[in-house]
């Protein structure tokens, strides 16, 4: 309704053009009607005046000739015409006239009725157009009044929280005001009745104080016995230890007075850089003198069925993946010591390429430091030490030191010139005062720490030098350090000598290698032959020991075996290091190292003497 109500009234204006147009052309006919008749009626008039002067003939004559008259004036000059002519004429006019009257008053009619029917209609489409718009008049009015009421009612609405607000505000102010002087009031009977229990409060505060100083002294006095008896735990801690290291000293005793060579079992960690970090599980157990590991290895049957194997090995000392070098070191200082007592001590790394005797002897390719320096400085620094020591006694000592590699069955001085490796000859010489030496050898003179480094690192760069790398090289030759101590006691006219030897291995998984050809497959070769040696050696010595009987043992076969002949079968103090790898992937080689071990623990030798000069 709306939006038609606007539309009808844009049509009004046309509508009622239309009905004006026709109305228009209606009156304009008239008009022209109209003003014909007045010039008719005017001349009627005129002939009228001129023929009532005479009498009723003559006026109607005169009449009739002077409407003659007018007639021509008023219409064109035309030729006098008779009187009955003009009464004819003027007859035919009248009728004209009435015609023209009654035309008239009929178009009139007509043109009312027009009028009155365009009004009609235009009424009847207005209408509907007027109530429409007075509809939406009504509907605007009411729009607007609800709009109005509705500002009114939000108007009323403001005021209204405005007037709560006011309220709210006043009554929480009210009440902040009441509470907080609530609280005061509280806080102040609160005070009044602190102050009334004062004198309780300090009567029961003096009871505690005097409680707490009783449980003080009682406190005082268990923690006076916890410190007894902890003292007293350490105490017995150390004199088990004590214990223990009297009945380890017993059993090393025993041991060397049964003659056999020690052994130690050392486990390398998982490094980092290993390839594959599956490990052997390996268990550890131990008693107050030995120590047993135990290798687990899953086997499947034929018809798939899987069992647990189980190798056990019993060695002197096992050295888990986590003892330090330091730990390693305090179970062979008392050897060290027996090099300064005039012994011959070996010390022999044993152990597949990896398995760690490098780092045990020397310590880390890289990073060396006090932590993690290997048997070798150790052994050199506690005799620094101990001749410091000794000196108090009367004890001057020197020593001096030699280390060479056996390299292809040929003997090559690391102290020396590398360009004359293979052309100097090397002689291996058993003395019969139990001394081995090798002639053509380059002796440092050890008088401080500092010259013992430099030998050290002079040594490992000689190893180095026509290998591809240090480690490769080290596990294709053997290495061994020999210090020499000689100790001279003024005032008791007494001399000692000392050795002590501590032997790197090469790999002894080259024992098993085969398809190598070339330099490689001559490596391999000696590398066979000197290990081969020194298990026939082994073999032999536990033979002989076994049956008692003093049968050959072949040292001669290697210069391996032959070089530590006195301290293998001899009246050396030696002790053997089997180095082994924890990596699942080496499980064959751990065995076979530890079996060779094993062999090595059951060799009885000489009783160890003390070298003469
Ligand atoms: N106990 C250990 N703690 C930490 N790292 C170790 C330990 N034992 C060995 N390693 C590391 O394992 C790697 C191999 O050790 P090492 O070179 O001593 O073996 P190796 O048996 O002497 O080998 P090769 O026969 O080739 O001379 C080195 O990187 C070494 O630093």
């Amino acid at each position: 309704m709306n939006r038609s109500a606007p539309a009808i009234e844009r049509n009004a204006p046309a509508k009622r053009r239309r009905l004006d147009g026709s109305a228009n052309k209606t009156n304009a006919a008239l008009h022209s009607y109209r003003s014909y008749a007045s010039v008719r009626d005017q001349a009627i008039s005129n002939a009228n005046q001129k023929k009532r002067p005479t009498g009723r003939q003559g006026t109607v004559d005169t009449y009739s000739k002077n409407v003659q008259h007018e007639v021509s004036n008023t219409a064109e000059e035309e030729e006098p015409e008779s009187t009955e002519v003009v009464c004819q004429r003027l007859i035919e006019l009248q009728a004209m006239s009435q015609r023209a009257e009654q035309l008239h008053a009929k178009n009139k009619e007509k043109l009312i009725r027009l009028h009155e029917r365009s009004n009609q209609s235009l009424l009847k489409e207005i209408q509907p157009q007027q109530a429409k718009i007075q509809e939406l008049r009504l509907e605007l009015e009411r729009i607007q009044g609800q709009a109005d009421s509705k500002k009114h009612r939000r108007k009323q609405q403001e005021d209204e929280i405005a007037a709560a607000k006011v309220r709210e505000e006043r009554k929480s102010k009210f009440e902040t005001d009441k509470s907080f002087q609530a609280t005061i009031e509280k806080t102040a009977k609160a005070i009044e009745q602190t102050k009334l229990g004062l004198p309780t409060l300090s009567a029961r505060g003096q009871d505690l104080d005097k409680r707490m100083h009783e449980k003080d002294m009682a406190l005082e006095d268990v923690r006076k016995r916890r410190a007894t008896t902890q003292q007293e735990i350490v105490s017995m801690e150390k004199s088990l230890m004590q214990a223990a290291q009297r009945r380890r000293k017993l059993y090393n005793t025993i041991q060397e007075l049964k003659g056999n060579i020690r052994v130690f079992c050392r486990v390398r960690p998982v490094l980092r850089s290993d390839k594959s970090q599956q490990h052997t599980r390996i268990r550890y157990s131990s008693d107050d003198i030995t120590d047993t590991l135990e290798l687990e290895d899953d086997i499947s049957s034929m018809l798939g069925k899987r069992t647990t194997k189980k190798y056990s090995f019993t060695f002197d000392r096992i050295f888990k993946p986590s003892t330090s070098q330091s730990e390693c070191y305090e179970d062979i200082a008392y050897l060290v010591q027996s090099a300064l007592d005039g012994y011959s001590v070996c010390i022999f790394a044993y152990g597949q390429t990896g398995s760690g005797k490098t780092y045990t002897m020397q310590g880390p390719s890289t990073d060396v430091s006090v932590e993690t320096a290997g048997m070798i400085p150790r052994a050199i620094e506690q005799i620094y030490d101990l001749i410091q020591e000794l000196k108090k006694e009367g004890w001057e000592y020197t020593m001096e030191g030699q280390f060479l590699e056996i390299y292809n069955e040929t003997i090559h001085d690391l102290l020396g010139d590398p360009t004359t490796y293979g052309k100097v000859k090397h002689e291996i010489h058993h003395g019969k005062n139990g001394r081995t030496t090798v002639s053509q050898l380059k002796t440092v003179h050890l008088d401080s720490p500092a010259t013992l480094h430099a030998m050290l690192r002079k040594a490992n760069f000689n190893r180095a030098t026509g290998a591809t790398n240090m480690n490769e090289r080290s596990s294709r030759s053997h290495s061994v350090f020999t210090l020499r101590l000689a100790g001279f006691n003024r005032s008791a006219k007494e001399t000692c000598t000392g050795v002590l030897n501590l032997v790197d291995l090469a790999g002894s998984e080259r024992l098993a290698l085969s398809g190598a050809t070339g330099e490689r497959l001559k490596e391999t070769q000696a590398i066979n032959k000197s290990l081969s040696s020194l298990g026939d050696v082994i073999h032999a010595l536990n033979n002989n020991s076994k049956t008692e009987n003093n049968a050959h043992v072949p040292y001669r076969n290697s210069k391996l075996t032959y070089l530590l002949q006195n301290s293998l079968g001899g009246t050396s103090k030696t002790l053997m290091f089997v180095n082994i790898s924890p990596l699942a992937e080496h499980f064959n080689e751990t065995l076979c190292s530890l079996r060779f071990a094993s062999k090595v623990n059951a060799c009885r030798v000489e009783l160890p003497k003390r070298l003469l000069k």
